[in-house]
């Protein structure tokens, strides 16, 4: 699904209205008619106190809409303007005169402190103050009456985006933006909706379709993409009947150190269980019997060190080749991957230690090919590309570096982003059931065993995340979060690929 900027969303609005030959008022109806049903659905007639807060534009005028198709339902409903400026707008103005007919009472205005309600935690609060039309920073009164709609725990629904959250700036003290509950947005996710930072004011996120001109959505143009199902299809690359083992590849993976030996072992089963052709595994000594006996499937061939990497010689030619899992950052270890950088130029997937090394001896960074696939956890993006100041600016210097060097970097997290240059893949699958020891090596077995399968390196990060995500998703319905370890994950990598042309009942929400 394509994540749009909040100007093309504005253009998108207005191009509609005049292709589909309606005023901006049904268009309103015809988004604000839409979140009705999904509230009406959920509180069934229920008769709580709702309380909406509206702003004088056109959120406002959806909120007022919202507030009227309540109200004619029988619901117990106030509204409130939020009265920030004169300049109301005539979607807003309109509706405003609407909702009178139905209450008999105009909306209670609110201009300053005083004039603020008292909120229980029992009421239901929809918030349709501010929507993408935000471009500078709440006047005081109206950031003290965000902070107190905050403070009462009632259960909050924005209207297309949390009041007072910029599309390009996160919220914090000095900024600050609702906290909803729910996050009801219109036709298309905003970026931020994925941030880390921004996951407490957003609370679930809700897409509706408003129709908006699908000519106009289809031919624009975008650099931020969000990964659900369909996207996944399209990335699937069939199995040929009479298929020999090298067809799909030879992957070598490297890693381990004494009492780490474990990560390589998940890493190797979850690029069998990807459908790698064939694999190898590198380790120390130590490591020998372990993987035999627990990835039988793998050849291995061990270091002359017995505890950690320190010569990392093969006589085979892989495919691709994945370093870095419980491999360490020792001398010896950090001189072996540099050998093994300056004489290899096979496809590369780096993880954990190996970015560790990247980080400490960055000049090594060049050696590696184009398009090798890093996939950092926070701490290792935080140590290769140094600190940010909130996550746009992380976006900023992935993205910049992923360009210097021609990488794709993996920003693993709840919703992990695969940056290439300026284009952003966000994943929708994963929970945090995954947020489990070895994790992290299995995501990068499936990467490498795609890329061994002659997945372009970029397609295999974007795919191997959704893959591992879902894989993830349907293990924790049939054993809990708490009951989910890494080992799961890989032996069952096999669910994800079978889900993905499974009918569904009804289709896949965002
Ligand atoms: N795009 C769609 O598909 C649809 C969108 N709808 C809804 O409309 C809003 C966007 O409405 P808009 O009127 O453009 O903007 P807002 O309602 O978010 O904001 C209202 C105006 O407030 C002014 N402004 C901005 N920042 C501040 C501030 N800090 N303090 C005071 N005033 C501020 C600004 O106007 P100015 O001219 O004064 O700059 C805003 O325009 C969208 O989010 C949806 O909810 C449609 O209903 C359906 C289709
Ligand atoms: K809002």
């Amino acid at each position: 699904m394509k994540i749009f900027d909040i100007e093309q969303l504005a253009k998108a609005d207005k191009v509609t209205i005049e292709k589909q030959e309606i005023s901006s008022t049904e268009l309103m109806e015809r988004a604000a008619t839409l979140v009705f049903n999904d509230i009406h659905s959920k509180l069934n007639g229920a008769q709580i106190p709702i309380k909406i807060f509206c702003g004088i534009g056109n959120n406002g005028g959806d909120g007022l809409v919202i507030g009227r198709l309540l109200l004619e339902h029988g619901y117990q409903v106030i509204a409130y303007v939020v009265n920030y400026s004169n300049k109301r707008s005539q979607d807003f103005l309109l509706n405003y005169d609407r909702i009178k007919e139905v209450s008999n009472n105009w909306p209670s205005s609110i201009k300053g402190e005083d004039d603020f309600p008292e909120i229980s935690e029992k009421d239901f609060i929809i918030d349709a103050m501010f929507g993408i039309g935000l471009n500078r920073p709440l006047e005081d009164w109206v950031g003290k009456l965000v902070r107190h709609i905050n403070r009462s725990k009632a259960f909050i629904v924005a209207i297309d985006m949390p009041s007072g959250m910029f599309a390009d700036k996160m919220p914090n003290e000095k900024r600050p933006a609702i906290k909803a509950n729910v996050t009801i947005t219109f036709q298309s996710p905003k970026l931020i909706f994925f941030l880390p930072q921004a996951a407490e004011y957003i609370g679930d996120l809700q897409v509706i379709d408003i129709g908006l001109d699908r000519e106009y959505l289809a031919k624009t143009a975008v650099n931020k993409q969000l990964i659900n199902k369909p996207e996944a299809q399209l990335l699937y690359k069939p199995r040929i009947n009479f298929a020999h083992k090298g067809d799909y590849g030879h992957a070598l993976i490297i890693g381990g150190s004494y009492g780490k030996i474990g990560s390589i072992s998940l890493t190797a089963k979850a690029t069998l269980k990807t459908g790698a052709g064939m694999v190898t595994i590198f380790s120390p000594k130590c490591g020998y019997q372990i993987l035999q006996s627990t990835v039988p499937e793998a050849m291995v061939l061990t270091d002359e060190n017995e505890e950690t990497l320190s010569n990392i010689e093969f006589d085979l030619s892989p495919d691709v080749i994945c370093f870095g899992m419980g491999a360490g950052t020792s001398k010896e270890t950090t001189a072996a991957f540099k050998d093994l950088l300056i004489n290899t130029k096979k496809p590369m997937v780096i993880d954990a230690d190996g970015i560790n090394i990247l980080s400490k001896e960055k000049e090594l960074i060049k050696e590696l090919p184009e398009n090798t696939v890093l996939t950092p956890h926070p701490g290792e993006l935080e140590r290769l590309i140094g600190k940010w100041k909130d996550d746009f600016d992380k976006l900023y210097k992935v993205k910049k570096f992923s360009k210097e060097h021609k990488l794709i970097v993996v920003i693993k997290g709840a919703h992990t982003i695969i940056v290439f240059n300026d284009d952003l893949y966000i994943n929708n699958t994963g929970n945090p059931g995954m947020a489990t020891a070895g994790s992290g090596d299995v995501l990068s077995g499936v990467i490498t065993s795609l890329i061994s399968q002659k997945y372009e390196p970029l397609i295999a990060a974007v795919f191997g995340v959704y893959l591992h995500g879902k894989t993830g998703d349907i293990l924790a319905e049939e054993m809990s979060y708490e009951g989910l370890i890494a080992g799961d994950i890989a032996d069952n990598i096999g669910k994800s690929f079978l889900d993905l042309f499974k009918k569904e009942m009804q289709s896949e929400g965002n």
